[in-house]
């Protein structure tokens, strides 16, 4: 389900927007397997490292502010569903317009968790699934990283969607909690463990099945040697990828009203 599709935006339930979310971990599980392909490359982050002229940061800066204003040009933050890292300075986008079916509440626009993404990201997370050396291939490296950046964020931004379906199939649930802006009490009408507990297991089967070696031999297939460890995507959902989709949830509901 897209909000590029008027049809389906119109005929939003929470079942269509779980029904996306589950789609998206494949695109987030590909993208953490072709990263897991590089091994940490620590250059690639290193501000001392790039020396381009007329820049100042990281490969990696270089490489996401370049691309997302190519992007932005071509149109790419048009699409409410996609966040740049680096707002700063975007040129609009030079494509005829597209008209993207108003679902969202208009203060969402605002709201851009991508900070806390690449926080967590290259704090927490890359360690935990990109083999520790260098093989110099740092460039590939920050494209790989670019594609799971933004796999990762438009996922947690549904939440936005995610929210507005919640609000619009019980708005008498939400609206006192935002009128009283109880950030607690919203995040407890907005969280459901049962599902939660289904997306940990769910994404580390993924991890199994796609990151398993196909052979057409009858040679056994490694047994245990994953391309990225399934605990790992486990973990990642559930201490980063939820707990951030659910502070976009709450963020928007605060504004539901406005
Ligand atoms: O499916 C939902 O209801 C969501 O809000 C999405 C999500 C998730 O991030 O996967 C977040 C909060 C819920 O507790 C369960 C799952």
């Amino acid at each position: 389900m897209a909000l590029s599709d008027s049809d389906s935006a119109n005929a939003l339930t929470l079942e269509s927007v779980r029904d996306s979310l589950v789609r998206q971990e494949d695109t987030i599980i590909y993208a953490l397997i072709e990263r897991a392909r590089f091994p940490i490359n620590s250059p690639a982050y290193d501000h001392s490292y790039a020396k381009i002229p007329g820049f100042s940061g990281s490969l990696l800066q270089f490489l996401v502010r370049e691309t997302e204003a190519l992007q932005a040009k071509a149109g790419r933050f048009t699409n409410p569903e996609e966040h740049p890292f680096f707002p700063d300075d975007l040129l609009p986008s030079l494509v005829p317009p597209f008209n993207y079916t108003q679902v969202l509440h208009p203060p969402a626009a605002f709201i851009n968790m991508n900070k806390s993404i690449w926080e967590m990201y290259f704090d927490k997370l890359i360690a935990l699934f990109a083999a520790p050396g260098d093989d110099g291939n740092y460039a590939s490296t920050a494209a790989s990283d670019l594609v799971c950046l933004q796999a990762l964020s438009r996922r947690i931004h549904y939440g936005k969607l995610v929210a507005e379906v919640k609000f619009r199939e019980s708005p008498r649930d939400y609206e006192p909690a935002i009128r009283a802006q109880d950030r607690d009490a919203l995040m407890k009408l907005l969280t459901f463990e049962s599902v939660e507990e289904k997306v940990k297991k769910r994404v580390a089967k993924k991890a199994m099945v796609f990151g398993e070696d196909v052979t057409l031999d009858n040679k056994e297939a490694r047994k245990g040697k994953y391309k990225v460890d399934p605990s790992v995507v486990s973990r990642l959902y559930a201490e980063w990828v939820m707990p951030l989709t659910k502070l976009v949830e709450v963020e928007y509901l605060l504004h539901r009203l406005d």
